[in-house]
């Protein structure tokens, strides 16, 4: 159970606490879907190939368009073979600005673990129902052996108001990087909205969910 796992807190940052200008950002999916490997290819741009089996808070500062971004993120171990309402902690919620669910394209069991945890959250009283929360399949690299379509991870994210991405932790930055940054975009719209407040981008993507259009990567 999650209670009783080691959570390593780096780079001073404090688990409880809200980032001031950035986000807390917790990943969640089944074992061996490359949570580690995103983390690990976000902080450090690079695939190293073996990650252990320690929860890990890590502390990162990005910049993006000039700005100094805090990111706190949770890469969080996957406690059982199913899913229960304790797998996911209601502490990691109340902590979350946003969620990244990933599993492998490989692996329709990985994918089936996402369909419920997204369940348990929209319908957990810890976490806001519209929390930002994106969908990822991984491990595109590995089209010989996919298991789940893109078609079938794409529907579902837009069934249940998520954005979707596939990629490859294992090829490249760049994927990791832009999920990673759509989830601080929608984190900031869902604050602004919830002040009163905004901006065209999020005009555009309000407009497009009522009528049907949400955009989908
Ligand atoms: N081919 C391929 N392998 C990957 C990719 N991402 C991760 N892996 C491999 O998949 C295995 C599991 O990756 P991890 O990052 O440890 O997965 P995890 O979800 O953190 O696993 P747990 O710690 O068990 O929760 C490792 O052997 C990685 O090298 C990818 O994009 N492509």
């Amino acid at each position: 159970m999650i209670g009783q796992m080691v959570v390593q807190v780096k780079s001073n940052s404090n688990p409880c606490s809200k980032a001031m200008d950035g986000a807390n950002v917790l990943l969640l999916g089944a074992e061996n879907v490359g949570k580690s490997a995103l983390t690990v290819r976000f902080l450090t741009r690079r695939f190293i190939g073996e990650y252990g089996d320690i929860e890990s808070i890590y502390s990162h500062i990005d910049k993006i368009d000039g700005r100094e971004i805090s990111f706190n993120i949770w890469d969080s171990l996957y406690p059982q073979n199913c899913v229960t309402p304790e797998s996911i902690s209601d502490k990691q919620l109340q902590w979350a600005d946003g969620v990244i669910l990933v599993y492998s394209i490989c692996d329709r069991a990985s994918f089936d673990v996402v369909r419920q945890q997204v369940q348990l959250i929209r319908q957990s009283r810890k976490m806001s129902a519209s929390a930002p929360m994106i969908i990822v399949g991984n491990k595109r690299d590995l089209q010989h052996q996919r298991a789940v379509s893109s078609e079938e991870g794409r529907l579902f994210a837009l069934s249940a108001d998520c954005s979707f991405f596939e990629i490859s932790a294992a090829e490249a930055y760049h994927g990791v990087m832009l999920v990673f940054h759509e989830l601080l975009e929608l984190i900031q719209e869902s604050r602004a909205l919830k002040k009163g407040v905004i901006g065209i981008k999020g005009i555009v993507r309000t407009v497009s969910a009522v009528f049907g259009k949400k955009r989908v990567e």
